[in-house]
């Protein structure tokens, strides 16, 4: 049996005690988990993860050990303090949970002689190196009801215009992906500068051909860049903007956090399983220094030195539908 730590990092994404159901499961691993994101590490006692702890527990939104963000693994002396840690309490590797930063933190931690595994978990799917994320589909869903709510009042009181902000730190997927399945009628992106007179030409132009609008935004889109990743109100300047160039009033909706957790949809707790049972096998066979997410649709564990150039962004082919039938601003 190996030991083996485990902590999830940053935002949390449903699906993600699937993973930890399969690790517990395997015979060759004794699982504990940290609560806090890496400083739990330091601080909070292991919970141990036997396959009696996790049984009939996969399923559900509220994870098995909780996230956090942590000021350790940005300086030596902080993760340092991980290595020995990890080292004294006899942890053969480390799995970590998380988006983009945790992956950074993760590799520094490999590099440095901790054995690490990262797993892609974050409602933003802008994952370096994987094609997605634990925690997007569930969160999307979540997304695409709301909207619908929206249309439906929309269609039942005509002529209004209606603005939805959306999580998704540095990246629009949630929302370009929610407006080109149709949940929506124009997506904001923060990939794209977005400027005040550009929204409010191609929003009177929608007018022409729409009774009524469901506009999408990003959290960190906009022209002056204030509103940056994490940050909320994006969408009120966006609205207060398309108010003064059209005169119509917007109806202004946060999606908020209540999108970013909860029962896991089938694509998620799926896909959650199967990184988890691929996690359990690179243990066993002593692969470490790897992310094990998707690429070409399986799941892969790819080495942590092929990860620097493939940022993940807007999925290309989504994006040029999008421009195609003026589902984005760009
Ligand atoms: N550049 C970095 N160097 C070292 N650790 C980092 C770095 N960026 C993030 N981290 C660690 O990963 C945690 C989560 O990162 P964050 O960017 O907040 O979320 P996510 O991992 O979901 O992108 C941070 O709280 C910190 O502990
Ligand atoms: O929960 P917090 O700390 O307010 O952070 C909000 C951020 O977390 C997210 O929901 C998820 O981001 P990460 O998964 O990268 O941590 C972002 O979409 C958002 O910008």
């Amino acid at each position: 049996m190996k030991k083996v730590a485990l902590i999830t990092s940053g935002g949390d994404g449903a699906g993600i005690n699937a993973t930890i159901e399969m690790m517990a499961n395997h015979p060759h691993i004794d699982l504990y988990g940290f609560s806090g994101g890496y400083n739990g590490i330091s601080i909070n006692e292991p919970i141990h993860l036997t396959p009696q702890f996790v049984e009939n527990k996969s399923l559900a939104g509220i994870h098995y050990v909780q996230t956090g963000r942590s000021d350790l693994p940005y300086t030596q002396e902080g993760r340092d303090k991980l290595h020995r840690k990890l080292k004294a309490e006899g942890f053969e590797c480390l799995t970590v949970c998380g988006g983009n930063g945790s992956q950074k933190a993760a590799q520094l931690l490999h590099k440095e002689g901790t054995n690490t595994i990262f797993i892609p978990m974050t409602v933003d799917n802008d994952v370096i190196g994987s094609d997605y994320s634990i925690g997007f589909d569930t969160a999307l869903n979540k997304l695409m009801d709301l909207l619908y709510g929206l249309h439906d009042t929309a269609a039942n009181m005509p002529g209004r215009i209606f603005m939805v902000e959306v999580l998704g730190g540095n990246s629009g997927n949630l929302a370009l992906e929610s407006t080109v399945a149709g949940a929506g009628d124009l997506a904001i992106v923060p990939e794209y500068v977005t400027q005040k007179r550009a929204i409010t030409k191609v929003v009177k132009e929608k007018l022409k051909q729409k009774q009524s609008l469901v506009i999408v935004c990003s959290e960190s889109a906009y022209e002056d860049k204030n509103y940056q990743s994490g940050n909320q109100g994006v969408s009120f300047e966006i609205a207060a903007a398309i108010e003064e160039g059209t005169g119509i009033r917007v109806r202004k909706s946060i999606a908020g956090f209540y999108i970013r957790a909860g029962r896991p949809t089938f694509k998620d707790a799926s896909i959650a399983a199967k990184i988890g049972a691929k996690v359990a096998q690179c243990v066993s066979d002593n692969q470490f220094g790897v992310m094990v997410g998707v690429g070409n649709d399986r799941i892969q564990a790819l080495p942590f030195q092929h990860l620097r150039k493939q940022y993940n962004s807007l999925h290309p082919q989504t994006m040029e539908i999008a421009k195609q039938y003026n589902k984005v601003i760009y």
